[in-house]
């Protein structure tokens, strides 16, 4: 067994609607995704697209970004999920942590203020630098991509 690093702290501030709300939290000792509540009451209509307040603004430490994900319950009961999954949210971002969802389902669907609607994944992020050259080196796979390795099975004739 590996012991678990310890909890990276995030500095989280509530703004005037977010009072009262349970900051995000792991369900269980081992989830991965602290679950997000909605800050307000709304119906998100089939098809439709809405940006879920979460009365929440973080300040992110640098190396690290949050990812918003989509709940698999929502997911395969309701058909609502995030549409930009995984969201970015940047280490210098102090705007409102907001939830982006879009109903795929039938119904409409009503989320209440206090309602789990989303997770968020806190992770390393490595910065890159480009390196610009006029050759690259030769590999095995080459140009060869999108199925170039086989595995899809033709379907018909
Ligand atoms: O689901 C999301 C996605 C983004 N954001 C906020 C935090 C993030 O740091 C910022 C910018 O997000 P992103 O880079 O994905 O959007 P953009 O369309 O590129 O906007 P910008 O030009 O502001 O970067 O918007 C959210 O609150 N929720
Ligand atoms: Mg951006």
């Amino acid at each position: 067994m590996h012991s678990s690093p310890l909890p990276v702290p995030i500095p989280v501030k509530r703004l005037p609607h977010g009072e009262g709300l349970d900051l995000p939290a792991y369900a269980t000792a081992g989830a991965a995704g602290m679950d997000v509540v909605s800050a307000e009451d709304v119906t998100i209509a089939p098809g439709a697209r809405y940006a879920v307040a979460t009365g929440l603004a973080l300040a992110i430490p640098a190396g690290y970004e949050i990812q918003v994900r989509p709940r698999s319950g929502l997911a395969l009961k309701h058909g609502i999920t995030v549409p930009n999954t995984p969201g970015t949210i940047d280490s210098d971002y102090r705007g409102e942590l907001k939830v982006i969802l879009i109903n795929h389902g039938a119904d409409a669907f009503e989320i209440r203020r206090g309602d789990r609607v989303a997770q968020l994944v806190l992770a390393p992020v490595t910065q890159g630098s480009w390196l610009e050259v006029s050759e690259l080196d030769e590999t095995a796979r080459g140009e060869g991509g999108f199925g170039s390795t086989g595995g899809v099975v033709a379907l018909g004739n």
